[in-house]
């Protein structure tokens, strides 16, 4: 795990808000992703997650910064080379019901990625579908379903197999396992522990679950109002952080976590 696939050096948004104040939603951001490697990124809402991940999925233009892939700063790609960029880099989001279109088929649904990048025949379509569900262990029973007559742990997975059609080296789940109750998260977070394995992919889990983060990232990112404030390594023990945050996160993720533990449990 030593090939560097992300080099992001000083990124920073600023928002000019509606009085004319600047808010910095994210400030000189730093941070680096191997290859094969999770890099969870965590914070309370507001401390700037999405807007890195809309940067980095150059949906928001950073105010300064580098983002580099690969060799590449792919800030200064033209628009044929975005089009080119966008299979390496590939997201899951936190809604899978909202993020699939209610009128198509499971099937059409994880296969468009390859359609619209004219990797795929029609003829071919039924075999790949399969084996697209086949990676998120869904049978192909679910290639005629629409997603309302899917639970939204198996949305999920159909959103992960779409996510994975273009074969990226990046995936970025923001809030990917949020909506989903506690047993389906973990079901979610095995199947991306196993995809990774397989596929050796890079994983950016964003999430405000500190503790959840912690069960599988090699490198955990804090983010406190739009700055990294804390990293941790896997083998760390979250409890000796001696940064405040980390530790007010982690205690208010902890007793969240335990209430929807039990809840799952009573129900
Ligand atoms: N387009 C925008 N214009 C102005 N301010 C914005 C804009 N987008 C985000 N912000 C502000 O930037 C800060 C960071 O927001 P962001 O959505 O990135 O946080 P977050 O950690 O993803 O929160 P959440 O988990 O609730 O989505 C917030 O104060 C937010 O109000």
């Amino acid at each position: 795990m030593s090939e560097l696939i992300l080099d992001i050096q000083g990124l920073t948004k600023e928002f000019i808000l509606p009085n004319k104040e600047t808010l910095t939603a994210c400030d000189q951001l730093s941070f680096t992703a191997k290859k094969g490697q999770t890099i969870g990124i965590v914070g309370e809402s507001g401390s700037g997650k999405s807007t890195l991940v809309n940067m980095l999925m150059l949906m928001e233009t950073p105010t300064q910064g580098k983002i580099h892939y690969r060799e590449k700063n792919i800030l200064n790609l033209n628009r044929r080379e975005i089009w080119q960029l966008r299979p390496n880099i590939q997201m899951v989001f936190q809604s899978p019901t909202a993020s699939i279109n209610p009128k198509m088929k499971v099937i059409d649904v994880v296969t468009e990625p390859l359609f619209n990048y004219k990797r795929l025949k029609a003829k071919d379509k039924r075999k790949k579908a399969q084996e697209l569900l086949a990676l998120v262990d869904l049978s192909e029973e679910y290639l005629e379903r629409y997603a309302h007559h899917l639970s939204g742990g198996q949305c999920q997975r159909v959103c992960i197999a779409r996510a994975l059609a273009l074969n990226p080296e990046i995936l970025i789940c923001d809030e990917a396992t949020s909506a989903l109750d506690v047993s389906v998260q973990k079901n979610i977070i095995d199947l991306l522990i196993n995809l990774q394995k397989k596929n050796n992919m890079t994983i950016l889990f964003v999430s405000h679950d500190l503790a959840l983060v912690q069960s599988f990232a090699h490198e955990i990112l804090v983010m406190q109002n739009g700055v990294i404030v804390d990293r941790l390594s896997q083998e760390q023990n979250l409890n000796a952080s001696e940064v405040t945050y980390t530790q007010c996160l982690l205690n208010s993720v902890y007793s969240l976590s335990k209430v929807k533990q039990r809840l799952l449990l009573e129900n």
